[in-house]
């Protein structure tokens, strides 16, 4: 970072900002303390040159990507688990490890859902015993795994996969198979060539009678050889989206047979002469996936903020067209059009890393109150996870795609790193539960709430009890304030949520049954859900800024109500619709959020490189010819375009092959 090789533009931006950086860094990362932590990891990571790689990816065929990705994450398993020794596996809050990996592996770590998922399922669904057996040699890697749920006919109905775990009492193990093309397992990461055991979910048979998933722990390749298991058929996917390093794999059975212990028994059991023991609840199988749900609020922060960064940085140094006659071309970043395509993605980066780190400690809390058999906040959390997991990685796949059309042609180069960091977070919205069922999940717990207000009971769970305000005509008046506008988009959220219920109850009313109601009402349940997610964003959003504003300085503190107002008046514009229908704003109040949030760009525009600077990721992280931090935004372009392998020889043999010849025939 030396300055004077910094473009003047950005040496400019960074000299008006208004607050301190550092406290901005600081207040980010969660303290001083986690920033020099982060700091110290990056340091130690980015120094092994075994980690850099000298041509880019883009270049390199599928295999050659696989096989670097594993070289690396292999020296960064070995790496984490030096950091990480004596860390609980769900730490305090989201691990910042895993920042580093756009640094090192570019894409997705083939280790990934082993270090993610397959742990967090050993740690969560088996008992005592069974993690002593195997818990220590997961987070050793003696053995290498993943979590195969994911089937080719199913992905989303749980209770529709097709593969059986059928109890042999005579032996004491149960028989795997895959009995159709449907049943093969498809998806999990790591499994085409990586893993060797695996985290199965499968109907479970016992004296004669099925009772519905399951997981098992099921070794699939051998440990020496890395040869598949007699009855084990796997191997990859192939190319997709993204992910191309992921090693996602498909996976079949024939009579493959493992021992009885090898059902994860934590919540359910099968005794040695097949007697089933069923769990406390049936839910508690589908914990990891809460779990993950939860830590995907957190990466979709992380990558909006980089698409973030590097747009606006690019912004600045960019400069185009012209704002006044006879005058330079401006930064791009002065047109309010830009800003307002820029701005609100910086706004979201915070809001959406704070309510991630909010529903993490949310989840902490209920997981205890598990371990210790109360599962009473069991479904509140479940209901919260699927609504923020959906909105929050819609809103960065939405806001990553505005940045990079923000950055015009050059956002499209791979080497901006745009479409990559696109790749991933619509990926999001995919799996780990596909965002409309998972809406409409929330919206499933949101119409039950909506039955208990109208019975009249008023025992609500907390992040639901603004519900009661509204179930009855109440005098609130809109108001252009913070508290104002959250309570706007409360009573849409409820006006939403009476909608959908009056709706779904209008088809029963007429014959249909409640399933086929619910279908006919499923896209008002959806916005329903939709809308309720977003009264919890601006909530948490709004009043964690104000709580951290006690111990900020007055700078910064200012700065970031600023980021709050905006997030709020931004989408109250966005829904002004919704707005008018269900709040009692008139058109009248409209203008006046408009010159405000007009307002609200012009002030944070001095600001603008600052807060971006603030997210504070290494170039080496970002990654990006346009945002890195000294802007030298065209030279690293030409210097990247000149890596492409087209350019090593002046003129390329298919010239001589094909275009020689048909430029001569098309003579004739
Ligand atoms: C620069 C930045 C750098 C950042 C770096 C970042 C690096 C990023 C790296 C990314 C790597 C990503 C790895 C990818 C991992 C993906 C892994 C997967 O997809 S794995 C595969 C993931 N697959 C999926 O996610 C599958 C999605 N499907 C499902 O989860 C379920 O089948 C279902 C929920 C949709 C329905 O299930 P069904 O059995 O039909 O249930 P019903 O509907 O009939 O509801 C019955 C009752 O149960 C209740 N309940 C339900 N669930 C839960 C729960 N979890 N808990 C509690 N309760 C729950 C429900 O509320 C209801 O209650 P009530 O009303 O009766 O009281
Ligand atoms: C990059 C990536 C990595 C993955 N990694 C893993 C992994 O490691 N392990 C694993 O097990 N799986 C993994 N998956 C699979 C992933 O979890 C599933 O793809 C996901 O849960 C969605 O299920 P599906 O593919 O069956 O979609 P579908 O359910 O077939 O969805 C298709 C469409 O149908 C709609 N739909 C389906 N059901 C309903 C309904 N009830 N109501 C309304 N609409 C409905 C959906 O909204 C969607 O529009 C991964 C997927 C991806 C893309």
């Amino acid at each position: 970072m030396t300055s004077t090789k910094v473009n003047v533009d950005l040496v400019r931006e960074r000299a008006k900002c208004t607050f301190d950086l550092k406290e901005l860094i600081h207040f980010v990362d969660g303290g001083e303390e986690i920033t020099s932590e982060r700091k110290a990891f990056e340091e130690t990571v980015l120094a092994i040159k075994e980690l850099k790689d000298d041509i880019p990816e883009d270049y390199l065929s599928h295999k050659e990507r696989y096989e670097i990705a594993v070289r690396k994450a292999c020296i960064l398993r070995e790496l984490r688990l030096r950091h990480d020794q004596n860390k609980p596996l769900l730490p305090e809050r989201p691990t910042y490890v895993y920042n580093i990996l756009p640094a090192t592996i570019k894409d997705i770590s083939p280790f990934y859902l082993h270090e993610t998922m397959f742990l967090a399922t050993i740690w969560g669904l088996m008992n005592d015993e069974q993690k002593a057996e195997w818990l220590s040699k997961a987070l050793d890697m003696k053995v290498i795994g993943t979590y195969a749920q994911t089937e080719l006919g199913h992905g989303t109905f749980l209770r529709g996969l097709e593969t059986t775990a059928t109890y042999d009492p005579e032996t004491e193990e149960f028989i795997l198979n895959t009995p159709t093309l449907t049943a093969y397992k498809w998806w999990p990461g790591g499994l085409g060539h990586t893993v060797n055991h695996c985290i199965i979910l499968a109907q479970l048979y016992t004296q004669g009678k099925c009772h519905g998933i399951q997981p098992f722990i099921v070794q699939i390749r051998d440990l020496e050889t890395h040869i598949p298991l007699p009855g084990v058929h796997v191997g990859e996917i192939g190319p997709k989206m993204g992910f191309q390093t992921a090693n996602n794999g498909f996976l079949g059975f024939k009579n493959f047979r493992i021992p009885r212990k090898n059902m994860l028994m934590k919540n359910s059991e099968v005794k040695k002469d097949g007697t089933y023991v069923s769990s406390k609840s049936d839910r508690l199988t589908y914990g990891t996936m809460v779990v993950v749900r939860v830590n995907i609020v957190n990466d979709a922060a992380m990558q909006l903020s980089a698409a973030a960064i590097i747009a606006v940085r690019y912004s600045a140094v960019r400069h185009q067209s012209q704002l006044k006659p006879n005058e330079p071309e401006p930064q791009i970043l002065d047109y309010v059009t830009q800003q307002r395509k820029l701005f609100i993605n910086i706004a979201t980066g915070h809001a959406i890393r704070i309510v991630g780190r909010w529903l993490w400690k949310t989840m902490l809390g209920v997981i205890q109150k598990i371990l210790e058999g109360n599962l009473d906040q069991l479904p509140e959390l479940h209901a919260l996870s699927c609504c923020l997991k959906a909105v929050c990685t819609q809103d960065c796949t939405a806001g990553i795609e505005q940045c990079r059309l923000a950055c015009g042609g050059h956002g499209y180069m791979n080497s901006s790193n745009l479409p990559l960091l696109y790749s991933h977070t619509t990926a999001a919205m995919t799996y780990e539960g596909e965002n409309t069922v998972l809406l409409l999940q929330t919206a499933r717990y949101l119409l039950k709430t909506w039955t208990q207000i109208l019975e009249g009971d008023t025992k609500l769970n907390p992040t639901v009890l603004y519900l009661l305000n509204f179930a009855k005509p109440t005098d609130y008046r809109w108001e252009n304030t913070n508290q104002g506008i959250i309570k706007g988009f409360q009573a849409v959220a409820a006006g939403k949520i009476k909608t959908a219920y009056d709706t779904a109850s209008k088809h029963v009313s007429a014959g249909k049954s409640q399933e086929e109601a619910w279908n006919l009402a499923s896209i008002q349940l959806v916005e329903a859900s939709e809308a309720h997610c977003r009264v919890i964003i601006c909530e948490v959003f709004s009043n964690e800024i104000q709580c951290a504003s006690n111990t900020l300085s007055p700078n910064l503190s200012k700065v970031l109500q600023q980021l709050v107002e905006l997030y709020l008046v931004h989408w109250a514009l966005e829904k002004k619709g919704d707005i008018l229908l269900y709040s009692t704003i008139s058109k009248d109040d409209i203008p006046a959020l408009r010159d405000r949030y007009e307002e609200l760009l012009a002030l944070i525009r001095p600001n603008a490189v600052g807060l971006v600077d603030g997210f504070d990721f290494r170039d080496e992280v970002l990654n990006s010819t346009l945002g890195a931090y000294d802007g030298r935004v065209y030279e690293r372009l030409m210097e990247e375009a000149l890596k492409s392998p087209l350019n090593a020889e002046p003129v390329n043999s298919s010239f001589h092959k094909y275009i020689k010849p048909f430029m001569e025939k098309a003579k004739l």
